[in-house]
């Protein structure tokens, strides 16, 4: 018998919590915690992401700020937005949409965004505390994970943790949390030779590839733990990298796509908003 990991539920329950701190702010401080969100051209993924979000932090009381560019801004633009938004102290947490057109140097507008405002994690000050095991401002589809397994008390100490793919929204920083967390990490990525070998022996197996039903059956140790990340859209529809039909046979727990890791970032990312939010 699988267990489906219920991120849909498991992200309401954690927006309840950020509810009830963003209205101690309100009453105690009459301080609103503001999220700005900078959108630069027409990225499928982020779109879906940024109504989501939205959406979400209205609900619980976050004031959202959207700052929308077109494909064709220049890097002078974005920066501008980015030290615009640094400077508002009404302004807690600051994301940048990735990906960022191709004429953008997605390095350095990481690098402009205020260290303390990157509610993201994912300027080099950030990355660079997580992989030193000082975790601070984590990358929200990471820390949705972990909450994730937490929710669902699944060890994580002493594992065998196959992450596929070393991107820099999820692959990487996830690696440093389960290294955290007194994990076995591997990573594999496009480059790898044996990534079914490695799979088939891993306790957590994480996809994210970016590519539909990357991950089958054949990758998965009977019982072992799949997260998958991918948000694919064919026909219209979303769907994972991880053949849910077949892997869903052969796992002991397993995330939906849609209903996982998706709802579970957002509820991260709110829950960061609100921690920055506490600091002033
Ligand atoms: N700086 C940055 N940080 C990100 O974390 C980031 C990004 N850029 N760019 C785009 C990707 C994509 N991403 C998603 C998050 C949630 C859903 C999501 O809410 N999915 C729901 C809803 C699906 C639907 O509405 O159809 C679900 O899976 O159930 C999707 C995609 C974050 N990303």
């Amino acid at each position: 018998m699988t267990t489906i990991l219920d991120g849909k539920a498991s992200a309401k329950a954690w927006r309840a919590e950020t509810k009830t701190r963003v209205a101690q702010l309100a009453t105690e401080r009459q301080i609103v915690p503001t999220l700005a969100v900078v959108l630069v051209g027409e990225d499928p993924a982020s779109q879906i992401y940024v109504r989501n979000k939205i959406k979400m932090a209205k609900q619980v009381g976050i004031k959202s700020i959207n700052k929308t560019l077109p494909t064709t801004a220049t890097q002078e633009e974005v920066l501008a937005i980015v030290a615009e938004l640094n400077h508002d102290p009404e302004v807690d947490g600051i994301l940048v949409q990735l990906p960022l057109p191709e004429q953008i140097n997605e390095e350095a507008v990481l690098l402009a965004v205020d260290p303390k405002k990157d509610v993201d994690g994912f300027h080099p000050m950030n990355l660079g505390k997580l992989w030193g095991g000082q975790p601070e401002l984590v990358p929200a589809t990471a820390a949705g994970i972990m909450r994730l397994l937490a929710d669902y008390h699944i060890q994580v100490e002493g594992k065998n943790v196959l992450i596929i793919g070393r991107s820099l929204i999820v692959g990487r920083p996830l690696a440093g949390l389960f290294l955290a967390a007194d994990a076995t990490v591997t990573i594999a990525h496009s480059h790898t030779k044996n990534t079914l070998e490695l799979a088939r022996q891993a306790d957590i197996v994480v996809a994210a590839i970016g590519q539909a039903n990357f991950v089958t059956a054949d990758f998965i140790k009977p019982g072992a733990v799949v997260i998958d990340v991918g948000t694919n859209r064919i026909d219209g529809h979303l769907v994972g990298d991880v053949e849910y039909a077949t892997v869903s046979q052969k796992a002991g727990f397993i995330t939906p796509v849609p209903g996982g890791v998706g709802p579970m970032t957002i509820a991260a990312l709110l829950s960061q908003t609100t921690d920055l939010a506490e600091k002033r």
